[in-house]
């Protein structure tokens, strides 16, 4: 036969297979969901406050939707029995990140354990946090650190206490929980001048800010590289800053001589690298990628939540005076709180589980990428989807909650719910593979703050301003904290 008839038979099955392939994928039933814009798909429909839009659109199309988020697919989940698929039963699917510019440019190129794609890297890492960094055990070991910076707080409040003037509880708050975050991963706090003109707060927060922001680029690969918006540049920006730091950093723990100090991550990190002993295998680039991991891992998120069980509580004068009498019972007004209190404060915990189901601090998890194709309840789910869980959905879903929009800590009385990750109508944490490795560490911080600040002050709204007044407006960011700062007036209430 001559060439160009087998040329011809050749495209003709190449072209016969493409087409069937093609048919039997579209034939497959994906998620109902709603129908968007060629190559926009359904980005405008997401706002502001995405969590709420996807809750509303998830009200008509079902608690596993459907989305082309410009040209990615996207499964949204809003139940917790859909939550169970993905994150326990096709736990390994989608245990997947998806590539993004922040992970790109902040990340150091997806490095960090929060960023970093499923595999043996991202394993390595997470056993090394988990054992290493994050362990019981290490979080201990940090117990005299965190009492003395919540000390200078009570000291700092005592004093305005005294003279009677309102104290910017958000501010002092994130403070707080940076110096504490500072301390623990690199062993001491640095004068926001040390680290840029802007102070170091503002610069970690404008690369949180980043790292949120919807970029195009993410949903429209083709246009990534005229980063329209302007973040890539931006982000770029942030992280030379970051880096300088980093480096900086860690030269001084090369260099440093103290045997006897506490080990921080850093020093834990630099006893693995290059260890031919060490099961950790682990870089200069990458020892950057995770102190930025743990530093913004763990500053808003604690911060956030405080500052958010503070305004439920003081909304809610009834709730106040419970927690207090508990405090009073357990611990007594001769003294402030320990650490060792925390476990025997029962309601205190009913009242952060409430809270966090209200208002829980990432309400979109972070994003999930399916590695492989993958069916549930029947729907087709492609290979490289995201996954979005809707937590804070989850936790206002009526066939789950009764009288969801009430704050009521009593809900929890006699119930088995909790929030670490096994009982998917509460999972502020995440479950399974990528959840939260800094749990136990955020929790600790969380109770024993709050904890010391109602155990220790009354706390009155200024300007005669009633609790209910309290405006509870959030704004969306990988963390979602109140939009207004909590300015509050203290008297002291123990009796030393
Ligand atoms: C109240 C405090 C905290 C809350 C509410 C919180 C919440 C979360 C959530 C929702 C996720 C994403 C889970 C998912 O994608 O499925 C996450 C991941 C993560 N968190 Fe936390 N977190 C807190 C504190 C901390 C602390 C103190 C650290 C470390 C110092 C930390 C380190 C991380 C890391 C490294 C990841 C990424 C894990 C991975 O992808 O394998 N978190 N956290």
């Amino acid at each position: 036969m001559p060439t160009m008839a087998w040329t011809w038979i050749i495209l003709s099955i190449v072209l016969l297979a493409y087409i069937l392939q093609w048919k039997s994928k579209t034939k497959k039933k994906l998620p109902p969901g709603p129908r968007g814009f060629p190559i926009f798909g359904n980005l405008h429909m997401l706002g502001e406050v995405p969590h709420k839009d996807l809750h509303q659109l998830a009200q008509k199309h079902g608690p596993i939707m459907h989305l082309r988020l410009g040209m990615v697919p996207t499964i949204d989940v809003s139940s917790p029995e859909a939550a169970k698929l993905c994150l326990k039963t096709h736990d390994l699917v989608f245990a997947g990140r998806p590539r993004c510019e922040a992970s790109k440019h902040i990340s150091y190129e997806q490095r960090s354990l929060a960023f970093s794609q499923y595999g043996s890297y991202w394993r390595n890492l997470r056993k090394m946090c988990t054992l290493e960094l994050l362990s019981n055990l290490k979080i201990k070991s940090f117990k005299s650190m965190r009492k003395e910076e919540l000390d200078l707080l009570i000291k700092f409040i005592q004093e305005a206490a005294h003279d009677h003037v309102a104290v910017y509880l958000s501010a002092k708050v994130s403070s707080l929980s940076a110096d504490m975050s500072c301390r623990l991963v690199f062993g001491k706090k640095y004068m926001d001048k040390e680290f840029d003109e802007r102070g170091f707060k503002s610069v970690i927060q404008e690369g949180m800010q980043l790292a949120a922001s919807p970029n195009l680029g993410d949903y429209i690969r083709y246009v990534a590289s005229l980063d329209l918006q302007g973040l890539t540049q931006r982000m770029k920006a942030v992280s030379k800053i970051f880096d300088a730091f980093f480096e900086k950093i860690i030269d001084e723990h090369l260099q440093s001589k103290d045997e006897n100090k506490t080990k921080d991550f850093v020093d834990l990190m630099l006893s693995f690298m290059g260890s031919e002993e060490s099961e950790y295998r682990i870089e200069r680039p990458d020892i950057k990628a995770i102190i930025l991991d743990m530093l913004s891992a763990s500053m808003d998120t604690s911060a956030t939540s405080i500052d958010r069980i503070l305004t439920e509580v003081i909304r809610h004068p009834r709730i106040m005076k419970k927690v207090q009498k508990e405090l009073e019972n357990v611990v007594g007004l001769e003294r402030m709180v320990d650490e060792s209190d925390l476990d025997s404060l029962e309601y205190l915990d009913m009242v952060v589980k409430e809270t966090v189901r209200l208002h829980p601090v990432a309400p979109l998890l972070l994003p999930h990428e399916s590695l492989e194709d993958c069916t549930i309840n029947g729907y087709h789910i492609p290979r490289k989807s995201g996954l979005i869980i809707n937590v804070w959905a989850i936790g206002r879903d009526p066939s789950v909650w009764t009288e969801p929009k009430k704050f009521n800590p009593e809900r929890f009385v006699g119930s088995n719910i909790d929030l670490r990750g096994h009982d998917f109508e509460l999972i502020p944490f995440g479950s399974g593979r990528r959840s939260c490795p800094g749990m136990q560490l955020g929790l600790t911080v969380v109770r024993l703050v709050l904890a010391q600040l109602v155990h220790c002050f009354e706390w009155e709204l200024p300007n005669n301003m009633l609790p209910t007044e309290l405006d509870m407006t959030e704004e969306f960011g990988i963390t979602t904290p109140r939009a207004k700062n909590l300015l509050a007036i203290p008297t002291y209430r123990l009796h030393k």
